[in-house]
């Protein structure tokens, strides 16, 4: 008889979906240079936040995203009781965060965007994104309407925000992060190259309710097309893409316009692309 027990106890679905998410969410910050987002360099547009910080704020989330695939499991199907049970879970998540960093909102729309899709991963691994969709679609009786400041935005510009691109099952991240990953990837850009192209081709559309609250619609406006020209001009492995990426982050910077939310959609495509990778799905999300 042994003293200890060597053999590791295989990790649980739920752990390998909590690990993966926060992964994606420590790439997303490490990721350098992002226009006016906190990163290797910098804390871009951003006075409160720092790279420490959405460090120790995604190690935070580990416990939520497990725990938000745990119900899933035990619950097994979507409606309303899952999704009161995710909605709690994640307030429960973003105190967490607000603990850790000392009353700093690092990632909220990181934690419903990514708690969704850890609940769908959990439950429907084939159709993760439709699964999300439909999750996000139930309303939950507890959650509170603050005037927030998405809420704000899209009152003033009647900009879809975090809410909407759930409920419509994720097109930035479907439609524009993927797609750009794969294709910049192929072209043999290399992984931060390729993950910088996916950022910008999710800005090129996005009506980033950060950048609407913080720059008005000059500032969307400007992020948009300056994610395009960066792609236009060959994208970040090219030596005029960098050029104008080094432009589209000073121009923001001066705007104050950080694209908080597309930083959020690229964290979820980097946990679709994990998520098939790791062998959860086989990428029909
Ligand atoms: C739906 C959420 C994101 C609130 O959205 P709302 O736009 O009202 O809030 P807020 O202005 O704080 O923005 C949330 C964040 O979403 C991100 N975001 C901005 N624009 C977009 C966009 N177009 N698409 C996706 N994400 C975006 C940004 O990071 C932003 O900080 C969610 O946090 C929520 O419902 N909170 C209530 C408390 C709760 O139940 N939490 C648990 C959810 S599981
Ligand atoms: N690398 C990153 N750098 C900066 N923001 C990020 C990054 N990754 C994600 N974000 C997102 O951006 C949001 C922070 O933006 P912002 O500071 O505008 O939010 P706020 O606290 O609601 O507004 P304000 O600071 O203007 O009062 C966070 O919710 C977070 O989800």
């Amino acid at each position: 008889m042994h003293a200890f027990n060597l053999q590791a106890k295989p990790l649980s679905l739920a752990d390998r979906l909590a690990d993966l998410a926060v992964d994606a969410l420590i790439d997303e910050a490490d990721l350098s240079p992002k226009p006016a987002l906190v990163d290797r360099r910098g804390n871009g547009a951003h006075t409160d936040l720092h790279l420490g910080l959405m460090h120790a704020s995604a190690l935070a989330l580990w416990p939520a995203f497990k725990e938000m695939a745990e119900v899933a499991l035990e619950l097994g199907e979507v409606g309303v009781p899952l999704r009161e049970a995710i909605g709690r879970i994640g307030r429960e998540g973003e105190q967490a965060m607000l603990v850790t960093t000392n009353g700093v909102n690092t990632h909220r729309g990181a934690i419903w965007a990514l708690g969704l899709l850890v609940t769908a991963a959990a439950l429907q691994p084939k159709s993760i994104a439709l699964c999300a969709a439909r999750l996000a679609l139930l309303d939950d009786r507890y959650a509170p309407t603050p005037l927030s400041h998405g809420a704000q935005v899209a009152q003033r510009y009647g900009a879809r925000g975090a809410r909407e691109e759930a409920q419509l099952g994720f097109p930035s991240v479907l439609q524009r992060g993927l797609p750009q990953l794969h294709k910049s990837r192929a072209n043999g850009h290399g992984e931060q190259n390729a993950r910088l192209d996916a950022l910008l081709a999710i800005m090129t559309e996005l009506a980033d309710t950060c950048v609407l609250y913080r720059a008005g619609e000059p500032g969307l406006h400007a992020m948009q097309a300056g994610a395009q020209a960066v792609l236009d001009a060959g994208g970040s492995a090219s030596l005029s893409g960098r050029r104008r990426l080094h432009e589209l982050d000073q121009q923001l910077i001066a705007l104050n316009a950080s694209p908080g939310g597309a930083a959020d959609l690229l964290a979820a495509t980097l946990l679709l692309d994990r998520i098939e990778h790791d062998g959860i799905s086989q990428g029909a999300f």
